[in-house]
Order: structure tokens, then C-alpha cells, then sequence
């Protein structure tokens, strides 16, 4: 049944516009972009066709926000219920759940179609499973029954980065999984950051979120395990892959060592909301500045500076043995 929560509103077509754009919850695409782009970027050396890029980055958009779309309808009994989300489109009355089913199955067609066109079936089919593990795994199975629900169900957000590396090479490697593997990771300190500061709408809900089961104690403790995860396997497109260098890891250094600073702080202050909130704004600055540093590690300028810088300490190097 697909009746809504609070019978439709009649607005203007700018207002409908927006509706079905707060539908798919724009704020967080991005993010999933920067992921795409920048396996895209890895797996092409640094130097990507514009045409797939764009291609690439529109069907992703497309199909993550099907995904999103879907989401909303399954879950607006809970919006309703909480503050965070009872303005959203479909619990607010703007849309009625039958017109955002017809929306998502446009989306997810379109990303289909566009990804198998212009890019290869491989990427429109994982663009399909990040839907189907995102609504089928992670809302339908996971969210409201248990307490793992974001660790597996962040498996849907990892996908981006392998549908980046499929685009451009048509297959996955190793270097593609560590980025998912990196995103993976990186999910659950982002969300159970952000689940400390609003534990008690989901309390009310009933779904089972870390901090409402366990406490702040654990959720700190678990956001600590996972940092000092997710930094050291940042580090691995160095080492072992060699997909990644110098540049990249300074970067992943200084970010990965700010990570840990906050992860810390907070493990030391479970309770501290403004720790909490820093920790979840930093994990948004953390992959974007991560990614920043892969795209521009692998750029050909980098490459060769790089080379240059090399030879100079070498032949520095070499000066000074022969004093
Ligand atoms: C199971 C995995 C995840 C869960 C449960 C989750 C949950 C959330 C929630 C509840 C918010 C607050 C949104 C709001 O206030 O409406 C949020 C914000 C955000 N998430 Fe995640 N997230 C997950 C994975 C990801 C991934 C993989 C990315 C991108 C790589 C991402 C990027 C973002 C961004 C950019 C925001 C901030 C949006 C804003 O500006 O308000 N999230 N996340
Ligand atoms: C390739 C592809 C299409 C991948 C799908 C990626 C995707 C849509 C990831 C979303 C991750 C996310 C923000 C989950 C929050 O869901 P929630 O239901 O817990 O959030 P809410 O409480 O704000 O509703």
C-alpha cells in the first residue's frame, strides 16, 4: 500500500519542482561523486575522457537519487515521527508515495540506460545493485532490526567508487576495491557521529542505531576502532597497490591524523554533543579532501614534478657522497 501520511498539497510548479528534488536527498550526492570521480581518475591515470566523465557523474546521479527516492517512500511512517525528517516531501504531504515510486523507477531507468550507453553494462548494473543493496539490504533488511545496520548497509555508499573504476577500465581491480573498502570504513565513524547528536529521534522511532542500543560508550569506542582502520587502508594505494604516491600520502596523513585527533577526543567525552558534531562535519571534509588528493596525485603535472623532485634529491644525494 502506498497511501501517504498526510493528504497532498496543491503548490505551484516550482514548488512541485523542488519537492521532487528534496526527494532525493541532493545534499549527500555529491559526496558519492567525489568518490566516483575519483577512482575515475585513479583508474585512468589521470587522464579521463570528459565525455565519460560527465556521463559517468550524471548516471550516478540518477541512480543514487532513485535510490534515495525509494528510501523516502519505505521509510516515511519513521520521517513522520522524527524532527530531522518530517519535512521531507512525502511525510509533509508535498508528494504522494505513488508519484515518487513512478519518479524512482524513471531515475533508476534513465541511469540504466545512459550508464549502459555511453559508459559499459558493468557500471549501469553496479549503479543498479548500490539501488537494490541500498533499499533492499540496508532499509528494508537492516535498519529498523539491527544494530549493525549502517556497518553492512554502508557497503551501498562504497559502491560509487567501484561504478568509477568499472566506467573507465570496464572491469574492477584491486585499487577499486580499496576504495570501497576506504569509504566502507570510513561509514560508520560519519554516521554514528551524527547518530550520537540525535539519538532520541531515533529512540522514539524504535530503530535500533549504536548509540540508542549501546550507548555512548560503545558507539565511542566503535568509532575509535574504525578510524584507526580506515587510516592505514587509506594508506595502501600506496602500499602494497603503488596506485597512488607521494602526494597522495601526505595527504592521507595529515587528514587520517586530524580524524584520529577528534575520534580520540570524543572516546575520551562519549557525552560531548559538540565533539560529536565536529567529528561528523570532519568526516565529510576528510573524503572530500582524500579524494581531492587522489585526483591530484594521479595528474600527469603531479607525476612529473615528482620525477623532477626525485632527481634532485638523488643528485643532491650523489654530491654529497662524493665530498
Ligand atoms: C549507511 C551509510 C550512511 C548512513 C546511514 C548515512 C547517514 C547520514 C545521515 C542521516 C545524514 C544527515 C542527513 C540529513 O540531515 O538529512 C548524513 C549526512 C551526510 N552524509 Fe551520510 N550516511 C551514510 C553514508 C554516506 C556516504 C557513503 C556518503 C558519501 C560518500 C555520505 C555523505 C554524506 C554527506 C555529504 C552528508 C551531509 C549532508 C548535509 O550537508 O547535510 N554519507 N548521512
Ligand atoms: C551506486 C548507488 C546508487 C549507491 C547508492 C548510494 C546511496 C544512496 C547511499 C546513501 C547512504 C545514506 C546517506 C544513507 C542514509 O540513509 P538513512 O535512511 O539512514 O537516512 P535518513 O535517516 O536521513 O533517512
Amino acid at each position: 500500500m502506498l497511501g501517504t501520511t498526510v493528504s497532498p498539497q496543491h503548490d505551484n510548479l516550482w514548488q512541485v519542482l523542488q519537492s521532487y528534488y528534496q526527494l532525493t536527498k541532493p545534499r549527500i550526492i555529491p559526496l558519492l561523486l567525489i568518490t566516483t570521480a575519483a577512482s575515475m581518475w585513479m583508474a585512468a591515470d589521470g587522464q579521463v575522457d570528459p565525455l565519460l566523465l560527465l556521463v559517468t557523474l550524471v548516471g550516478g546521479t540518477l541512480a543514487a537519487a532513485s535510490a534515495q527516492v525509494f528510501n523516502c517512500i519505505y521509510d516515511r511512517d519513521i520521517d513522520y515521527e522524527m524532527l530531522r525528517t518530517r519535512h521531507r516531501p512525502i511525510p509533509s504531504g508535498k508528494i504522494q508515495s505513488r508519484d515518487a515510486l513512478l519518479f524512482g523507477i524513471g531515475l533508476g531507468c534513465l541511469s540504466f540506460t545512459l550508464l549502459t550507453v555511453f559508459a559499459n553494462l558493468l557500471t549501469a548494473l553496479l549503479a543498479m545493485s548500490g539501488i537494490v543493496f541500498y533499499m533492499g539490504i540496508y532499509t528494508h533488511l537492516l535498519k529498523r532490526h539491527t544494530v549493525q545496520n549502517i556497518v553492512i548497509g554502508g557497503a551501498a555508499g562504497a559502491i560509487p567508487a567501484l561504478v568509477g573504476w568499472a566506467a573507465v577500465t570496464g572491469e574492477l581491480s584491486w585499487a577499486a576495491w580499496l576504495l570501497f573498502a576506504i569509504v566502507f570504513l570510513w561509514t560508520p565513524p560519519h554516521f554514528w557521529a551524527l547518530a550520537l547528536m540525535i539519538r532520541e529521534d531515533y529512540a522514539k522511532v524504535g530503530i535500533p542505531m549504536l548509540p540508542v542500543v549501546e550507548g555512548e560508550e560503545s558507539t565511542t569506542r566503535q568509532i575509535w576502532i574504525y578510524t584507526l582502520l580506515v587510516v592505514p587502508v587509506s594508506l595502501m594505494l600506496i602500499y602494497p597497490l603503488g596506485v597512488s604516491g607521494f602526494l597522495y600520502g601526505a595527504i592521507a596523513i595529515l587528514l587520517g591524523s586530524i580524524f584520529l585527533k577528534k575520534a580520540w577526543q570524543l572516546l575520551q567525552n562519549p557525552t560531548d554533543n559538540q565533539l560529536a558534531r565536529s567529528l561528523f562535519k570532519y568526516s565529510i571534509l576528510y573524503m572530500m579532501l582524500l579524494c581531492t588528493g587522489i585526483v591530484v596525485d594521479s595528474l600527469p603535472i603531479t607525476h612529473q614534478l615528482t620525477a623532477l623532485l626525485t632527481d634532485k634529491v638523488e643528485m643532491s644525494i650523489a654530491a654529497m657522497s662524493r665530498l
